[in-house]
């Protein structure tokens, strides 16, 4: 087993590029799983660099836990190979487990007749180290999570988020190469899932902890993850930075207010020159009329906006419509249902209109 011995800069957009002879954290080659006729993970290959945090998105059923799983050993895959650092997980769980951890059933995989410290060390010493060797990290764990008041009480007795958090800080227990966390927010609330993120984060800087998370949750995604594997259908329809998979989508659109009700022949030649979708009513009277607009570029918008004026109109408000990852992550798993090509061309960054946008500050 190589040790992780790279970090990640996030500043720099989590890019760090491997050395050449860097084993990967994680290495999936060609992974299928199916369940009779039903293809779970569908050829999924990928590497994942030590030290780095990569976030698993999908929709409900694409395959994430099966992904998860597979990579832990728990399920058999029907063809391809997981290797955790050197070792191939199929063929020498027992040497795997050694080096990673994981929480996949949220509160399920802490003992609750424990106390929390009792079962940080149960854990740490499923890997053989000692309660001694391993205090300080219990401690900032604990203090980590707010659970240093409750460290000598029975898990049993604690709110359902704080089992939850325990069962975190048991993944994080013991000094592993590799976890594997499978929705670790759910349940928390925002000020732990912020703690989460923070401890995430310093593992993966400050100890080349790797992380592999799956979640539903795209600020944890965004805030934490240097790498997004979209799975879509068993499939990986994307594999990049928060900020590149954005960047797929980033085209100039906006919504426009008018002050007043825009003419029919108005309406008409916009319609007819722009792609404009979404026309909004006005609520009420002396209440904006609103479209949104795609444009090809800024000089479009002059266009329209003279368009506009020259009919009478008067524009109450221009607010740019900047996509995010949930953009990013409708768009691609939208398009591939309805055409893996285009799912295809869009992760290849050959799309043009995005399909789905929310409004941000310009
Ligand atoms: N043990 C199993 N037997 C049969 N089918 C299974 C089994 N486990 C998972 N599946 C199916 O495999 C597909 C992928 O499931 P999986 O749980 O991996 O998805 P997921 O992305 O984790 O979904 P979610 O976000 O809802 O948790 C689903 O269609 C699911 O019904």
């Amino acid at each position: 087993m190589s040790q992780p011995s790279t970090t990640t800069d996030r500043g720099e957009g989590g890019e760090s590029p491997p050395t050449a002879d860097a084993t990967p954290a994680v290495s999936v080659r060609n992974l299928t799983k199916r369940y009779g006729d039903l293809v779970a993970v569908d050829d999924v290959s990928l590497d994942v660099e030590p030290g780095t945090v990569v976030g698993l998105l999908g929709p409900n059923g694409a395959g994430k836990t099966t992904l998860i799983k597979s990579m832990l050993g728990l399920v058999v895959p029907s063809t391809g190979t997981v290797h955790i650092g050197d070792v191939d997980v199929h063929a020498d769980p027992a040497t795997a487990y050694r080096h990673v951890g994981a929480m996949l059933e949220g509160a399920r995989n802490v003992y609750w007749r424990l106390t929390v410290r009792e079962n940080l060390n149960f854990f740490a010493g499923l890997s053989g180290q000692s309660p001694k060797d391993v205090r300080d990290r219990h401690d900032r764990l604990l203090e980590q999570f707010g659970l240093t008041d409750k460290a000598d009480v029975a898990v049993n007795d604690l709110s359902r988020g704080m089992k939850q958090k325990v069962a975190l800080a048991c993944t994080l227990s013991r000094d592993v190469d590799v976890a594997f966390l499978d929705e670790p927010t759910l349940g928390l609330d925002v000020e732990s899932s912020v703690d989460l993120r923070r401890e995430l984060r310093r593992l993966a800087d400050d100890e080349a902890m790797t992380v592999v998370l799956s979640s539903h949750d795209m600020d944890v995604i965004e805030a934490v993850c240097d790498r997004v594997v979209i799975v879509n259908e068993g499939r990986v329809v994307a594999d990049d930075t928060v900020d590149d998979l954005v960047g797929l989508f980033r085209t100039q659109s906006y919504r426009i207010a008018l002050a007043g009700e825009p003419s029919a022949s108005l309406r008409e030649r916009l319609d007819s020159a722009y792609d404009v979708t979404g026309w909004q009513p006005a609520n009420g009277p002396g209440e904006t009329v609103t479209f949104e607009v795609t444009l090809a570029d800024g000089s479009e918008l002059h266009a329209l906006l003279g368009d506009v004026l020259d009919a009478g109109c008067v524009v109450h408000d221009v607010t740019s419509l900047e996509p995010d990852l949930e953009d990013a992550f409708l768009g691609l798993t939208e398009r591939r249902g309805e055409s893996g090509a285009a799912a295809g061309a869009a992760a290849n960054g050959e799309h043009g209109a995005t399909e789905s946008r929310r409004e941000r500050e310009p």
